[in-house]
Order: structure tokens, then sequence, then C-alpha cells
């Protein structure tokens, strides 16, 4: 199944969204173009999970945004929306079977060149690549130049995701490179306002149409 993936790719963080914050900024992403938007909590607790994503779904059906949520397929299975496996998070076919047929599933590829091509064998609908700049959400990611991004978008006819660092200053030197889709957490939603959010998300959205 082909999807047209591009734009902001808006991800949740479960401290920078805390108190209350997780669905007015999420919104004010949507408000500000965000076109995907994947939900990461790495907590245990099942029911708040699965509240929150529920509620996230709904925002993105309003908006017509994609929703993906990160590592888990069951709760991508019982949401019926998409899902993005890292290298430890468990098989792409296998997860596939679990969803509905036009469920987007996008796989990390960190800066391999290798681990994109087995993801574009196992039928992923996007590859993301990074860190490529300084991370404050994961700074141990194994870093990715752009020479790399160059290169795989010269290799893949899928939608490449660049993750890692990404700012309103760098944001369009990864277009430029070849990115699709721009992941983005801190320089997001590390601000204390949704109206703040949505200037950054029309900020890289505009992006998209100048490049
Ligand atoms: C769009 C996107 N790209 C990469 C990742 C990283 O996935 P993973 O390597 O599994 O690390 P965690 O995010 O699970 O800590 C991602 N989540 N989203
Ligand atoms: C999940 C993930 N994978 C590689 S870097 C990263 C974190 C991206 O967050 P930020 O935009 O805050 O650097
Ligand atoms: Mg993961």
């Amino acid at each position: 199944m082909t999807h047209r993936l591009r734009g902001l790719y808006a991800i949740t963080d479960s401290t920078l969204l805390a108190d209350g914050r997780l669905l007015p900024f999420v919104e004010a992403a949507l408000k500000g173009g965000a076109r995907i938007l994947q939900y990461r909590d790495k907590s245990a607790d099942a029911a708040r999970r699965l509240d929150e994503a529920q509620a996230l779904r709904d925002l993105c059906e309003h908006y017509t945004a994609r929703l993906i949520i990160n590592d888990d397929v069951e709760l991508a299975a019982r949401l019926r929306v998409g899902l993005h496996l890292g290298q430890e998070d468990g098989s792409l076919p296998a997860a596939r079977t679990q969803l509905d047929p036009d469920a987007i599933i996008g796989a990390t590829c960190h800066a391999q060149l290798e681990l994109a091509e087995q993801a574009a064998q196992d039928g992923a609908d996007y590859l993301a690549f990074g860190r490529f700049f300084k991370s404050r959400t994961k700074p141990d990611a194994p870093a990715a130049s752009l020479a790399l991004l160059t290169q795989a978008r010269a290799r893949f006819n899928l939608p490449i995701v660049a993750i890692g660092g990404v700012t309103q200053q760098n944001a369009g030197v990864l277009i430029a490179n070849g990115a699709d889709m721009l992941a983005v957490i801190h320089e997001l939603f590390s601000v204390s306002s949704a109206a703040e959010v949505e200037r950054r998300a029309r900020a890289f959205s505009e992006l998209f149409a100048t490049h």
C-alpha cells in the first residue's frame, strides 16, 4: 500500500507533554499542519496508554492526520492505526499480519543503508534515519550524516523520515537532501504554550511548500 507521506511528523513525549499538555499541545501541532503523529510513551501503564492513544486517534481523524503508535503492535492493532518499529521492536512482516491492510508501518534504519534495504524488503511504508543532529530526547542514538540521507534518497523509492535534533534552523537542509518527513519532539513541544507549538508546527510545515 502506498501513502502520500510528506510533511511534519510530530512525536509525543511523556515528560514534555505531562500535566494536561498532551491533548492541547498535540491539537496545536495538528492545527499547525503536522501530517503524522506518533504516540511515543515508554511507560507500562496500559490503561492510560489506551486512553491517551484513543484520544489522539480522535484528534488525528479530525485533522485528517495519521496516527502511528511507537513500539506496541497490540495497541496499534486495537486502535486500527499505524506502527513504528525499531530494530529491537519485533518483526515488521509479523506486525503487518496484525494490522489493517492500509496501516502505515515505519522502520528505524539508524544510519545504515543495509537496515533500510531489509526494511524495504520487509514491506516498510517509510524508512527513518537519524539522529541527524544532537538530540535532547535521545542523545545516544547513532549519528547519521547528510551524505547518508542523499544516498538513501537515490537508492530507495520509499518516503524517508529524518529524526534527531531537528530544529527550525536545520530543517531546510534535511528537506533539501531528500527527507520527505521531519520527525520532531523537543523543538516542537519544549515550549510553554499551545500557541507556540502551533506557530512552530506551521513554520516546519511551510518549509515543505518552499523546498
Ligand atoms: C519516526 C521515528 N524514527 C525513529 C524512531 C526511533 O525508534 P527506536 O529506534 O525503536 O527507538 P524508540 O523511539 O522506540 O526509543 C522513532 N520512534 N520514530
Ligand atoms: C526517537 C529518536 N530516535 C532517534 S533520535 C530520537 C529523538 C528525537 O527527538 P528530538 O527531536 O527531541 O531530538
Ligand atoms: Mg522502538
